[in-house]
């Protein structure tokens, strides 16, 4: 049978994740829980349920949510519709009903076959402008198998791949399954020190470090290290400037920064996510200016 993954955005003439115009596909499933995560409904493996109070008038629809919810996870309080996302077990049977999308179920399993006719159509595009599809996520590597037989489709039809990576692999099957088959590797580095890594990431450091050495020396195709700027996390001078350390130390020279994007935040309440981190201001030039200092000078 043809396996399935779970994709739960595919966005079309991206230009951030890899040269030329491209098509990002986001696989949902992630092994860490940055606290700062820019798509926390991709942490999860299965379906989430979107929530949109804003959309939502109980007054001027018959409820038909209420009605096809077998949890009881929908109930009217005061005139408002309230969820109660423990009894959700994400059947995605209200959203089915809302005629305005104020439920949503994000997200959908998709073959190979399938994922590989949405892309395909932008093929002139990305012929034309060098570009090509990237795999991100979530962690996209967590369905290894599934982008095995995906990127070897999409290299058959002539379209060159990326993907965006925070490192977390099996290396044996990563480089078995994949790297024969990518052309580009976005590689996030985000904390040096092992303690914070499990505080902020909810995981210990030292496989992605290994894995970061294990590809560079192995790796025929670009391996460019990104580096995530979240203030007061990984914006520090300390972690940057161990982080240059480290990459000088391993003769790493491809590296970029990326700048903190606070407008994750409206997610939170969409998707009933609670995390204590809330940074909700972009950085300025200044601020960036100073880490990529920190990154050059150590
Ligand atoms: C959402 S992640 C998915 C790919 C993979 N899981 C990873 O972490 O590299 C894609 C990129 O977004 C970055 N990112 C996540 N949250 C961010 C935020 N709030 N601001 C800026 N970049 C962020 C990550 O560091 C990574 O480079
Ligand atoms: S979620 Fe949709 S169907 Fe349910 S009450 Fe609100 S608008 Fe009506
Ligand atoms: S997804 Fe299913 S269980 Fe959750 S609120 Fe909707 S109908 Fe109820
Ligand atoms: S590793 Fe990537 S997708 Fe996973 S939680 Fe961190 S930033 Fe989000």
């Amino acid at each position: 049978m043809d396996s399935k993954a779970y994709i739960f955005d595919i966005k079309r003439n991206t230009s951030e994740d890899g040269p030329g115009i491209r098509t990002t596909v986001f696989f949902k499933g992630c092994p860490l829980s940055c606290s700062w995560c820019q798509n926390p409904e991709g942490i999860a493996s299965g379906p989430s349920l979107s929530f949109r109070a804003e959309l939502c008038h109980p007054d001027d629809c018959e409820r038909p949510c209420i009605k096809a919810c077998k949890t009881k996870a929908l109930t009217l309080r005061d005139r408002q519709l309230r969820l109660d996302r423990e009894r959700c077990d994400q059947c995605g049977r209200c959203a089915a009903v809302c005629s305005r999308h104020a439920l949503e179920q994000v997200g959908q399993w998709l073959s190979v076959d399938e994922l590989f006719y949405r892309v395909a159509i932008d093929k002139p595009f990305f012929d034309a402008t060098g570009g090509g599809v990237t795999a991100s996520g979530g962690e996209c590597t967590m369905q290894m198998s599934f982008l095995h037989e995906f990127f070897k489709k999409l290299k058959a039809a002539g379209i060159r791949t990326a993907i965006e990576t925070n490192g977390m692999f099996n290396f044996g099957r990563f480089a078995r399954l994949l790297l024969p088959w990518l052309d580009l590797i976005y590689f996030d580095l985000k904390l040096i020190d092992e303690a914070a890594s499990i505080q902020h990431t909810g995981h210990s450091n030292r496989p992605i470090l290994d894995n970061l050495l294990r590809l560079t020396e192995c790796a025929e195709i670009p391996v460019k290290v990104r580096i995530p700027l979240i203030p007061n996390i990984t914006a520090t001078d300390e972690n940057l400037c161990g982080i240059a350390r480290f990459l000088r130390e391993h003769r790493i020279k491809q590296v970029s920064a990326l700048p903190y994007n606070p407008l994750w935040l409206d997610k939170l309440q969409r998707f009933g996510i609670d995390v204590e981190y809330r940074h909700s201001a972009f950085m300025s030039d200044t601020e960036i200016e100073h880490c990529i200092d920190c990154l050059q000078a150590s």
